[in-house]
């Protein structure tokens, strides 16, 4: 497998964990696009993803996968333990939904303010920003962060008793918060720990 992505990237740090848990990351070649290059947003790149974002599973056969969570369901449905999407039906939904909320709430939140807010990837990348929209992302970021430390107060994860991709998102908001220097709040101790 090949995988485009950026060393430091909190998105691909999300598969990057996934593979370690897995234990695939010997099979896996990293192939580097330079985001502040712009280099996903060239034609060869897009032809991979349409959405012109890292990380990109590329096989064998040329198939070509975006998205950290589609990459993380197949990557678990590829080999066995540990199960980082799921086993019942419940387990499953679960972890989807919590998943999807540490994007919407936390990481995709912080990424928007990156964007918008901040140089982000510099002016050559960044062709149009809205402050305000990234402002208003960063303070949903930081109630995010709040709502998942109420969460981590009542459970010992994010999507109940065991570690998953859920986890992983959150994590990835971390590296990202800590990209942007957005600290998280310290009254928010459960997700500290
Ligand atoms: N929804 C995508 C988002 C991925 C994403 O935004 N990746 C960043 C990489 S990083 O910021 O995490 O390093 C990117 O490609 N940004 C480039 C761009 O937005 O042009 C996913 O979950 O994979």
């Amino acid at each position: 497998m090949k995988i485009y992505d950026w060393p430091t990237g909190p998105y691909p740090a999300r598969v990057r964990i996934a593979l370690a848990e897995k234990n695939l990351l010997s099979g896996v070649e990293f192939v580097p696009v330079n985001l502040w290059k712009g280099e996903q947003r060239k034609a060869d790149f897009l032809a991979k993803n349409y959405s012109g974002t890292l990380p990109v599973l590329e096989l064998e056969d040329g198939t070509c996968l975006a998205e950290c969570t589609a990459i993380t369901v197949y990557l678990d449905a590829l080999v066995g333990e540990p199960t980082l999407t799921g086993r019942t039906p419940l387990e499953k939904g679960v972890i989807h939904m919590m998943t999807k909320r540490a994007e919407i709430e936390m990481l995709d939140a912080i990424s928007v303010y990156f964007h918008n807010a901040t140089p982000g990837l510099g002016p050559d990348v960044e062709r149009d920003q809205n402050r305000e929209w990234g402002l208003r992302q960063r303070d949903r970021a930081l109630r995010g962060m709040h709502y998942f430390d109420a969460v981590l107060r009542k459970q010992p994860f994010i999507a109940g008793d065991a570690f998953s991709m859920a986890d992983i998102a959150v994590i990835g908001g971390f590296i990202f918060a800590s990209a942007v220097k957005l600290p998280v709040p310290q009254e928010c101790e459960a997700l500290l720990a």
